[in-house]
């Protein structure tokens, strides 16, 4: 593994307020990497900072070893704005070969990278096309072609999925899945359960704040499970307290428990299944460590 992004005490102010205020932290090659945090807390400004855009007030950003703005950069760092559009007077396939071109890429070049990358994105077909006769969804998927082209190293997607329907958000994750063994992405969303799916890494910003979490983080001599039941039964937290193996439960909402139990304990997550049969209790789901939501926002 090596560091993609090495970010130290970052700060960024609009006249009294602070966007970033004093942020670090380092993402290693083959995370996918989500970035959370409320309305205003400064996830666009970060973005803006890694993509060049925005001149930080103090800190440094390092990207593949290289201060921003460094010449080696060039063509491997890509991003997706938030509200991306395309011209509406030319095709698409004219308009990703005129940003290959424009990222030092010869006419054949150009064209060659367009046709793979419509093809990524599954829109082959459709390269003739004006992006006003193109659905939501497939301008969404266009805008990440864009953001494919010339091969770069590190993708920066903000809002991806937003306003996109049940299927067309599942398109552009599973697309996005399928590509993350050769390319970093960082996923900007306010959809938990997108990111949870997706990510190994959390950077959590608030008020300019950032903390950090590993999603697959379970060391030492406990870990944790997330259980979610279908229907509140009778005395199932303590019913849970008397497995084998249980150190403690807490219940984080109705009909959902975490479970804290001996790392030593073999296939507990098979007994546990067992349990709820033996109780006769069906269960929704069983998420290995805590829930996304219950390592931002459970307070205990
Ligand atoms: N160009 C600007 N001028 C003045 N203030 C700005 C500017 N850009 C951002 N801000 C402020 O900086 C803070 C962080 O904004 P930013 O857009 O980075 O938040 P965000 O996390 O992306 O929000 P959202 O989830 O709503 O997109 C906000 O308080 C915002 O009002």
């Amino acid at each position: 593994m090596s560091t993609l992004i090495e970010v130290n005490h970052l700060s960024k102010s609009f006249g009294s307020k602070k966007a970033l205020n004093n942020v670090s932290f380092t993402i290693e090659s083959g995370a996918t990497t989500a970035l959370v945090g409320p309305n205003g807390a400064g996830k666009t400004t970060l973005f803006s900072v890694l993509c060049g855009y925005l001149q930080p007030d103090s800190g440094t950003v390092r990207i593949l070893g290289q201060p921003l703005g460094h010449p080696s950069l060039f063509g491997k760092l890509a991003a997706l704005p938030q509200d991306a559009t395309l011209d509406p007077r030319f095709s698409i396939q004219k308009q990703l070969c005129f940003y290959g071109l424009l990222q030092g890429l010869s006419k054949v070049e150009a064209l060659q990278d367009t046709t793979r990358v419509l093809e990524l994105v599954g829109l082959s077909e459709n390269h003739n096309s004006k992006i006003n006769e193109l659905s939501h969804g497939m301008r969404k998927r266009v805008c990440i072609a864009q953001a494919l082209l010339g091969n770069p190293k590190i993708v920066l997607l903000d809002e991806a999925t937003a306003g996109l329907d049940p299927i067309n958000a599942r398109e552009i994750r599973s697309l996005i899945s399928s590509l993350s063994d050769d390319v970093s992405f960082i996923l900007s969303s306010h959809d938990l359960a997108e990111l949870e799916r997706l990510c190994s890494h959390v950077l959590y910003l608030d008020k300019g704040i950032l903390t950090t979490h590993n999603r697959n983080e379970q060391t030492g001599s406990s870990k944790y499970l997330t259980l979610q039941l279908q229907d509140q039964y009778k005395d199932a937290k303590e019913l849970l307290k008397q497995l084998s193996g249980v150190l403690y439960v807490s219940q984080s909402q109705n009909k959902e428990f975490i479970i804290e139990y001996q790392a030593s304990h073999d296939q507990f997550d098979i007994h546990l299944l067992k349990y709820c049969y033996k109780n006769n209790w069906q269960y929704r789901q069983l998420v290995n460590g805590h829930t996304l939501e219950n390592q931002l926002f459970q307070k205990d």
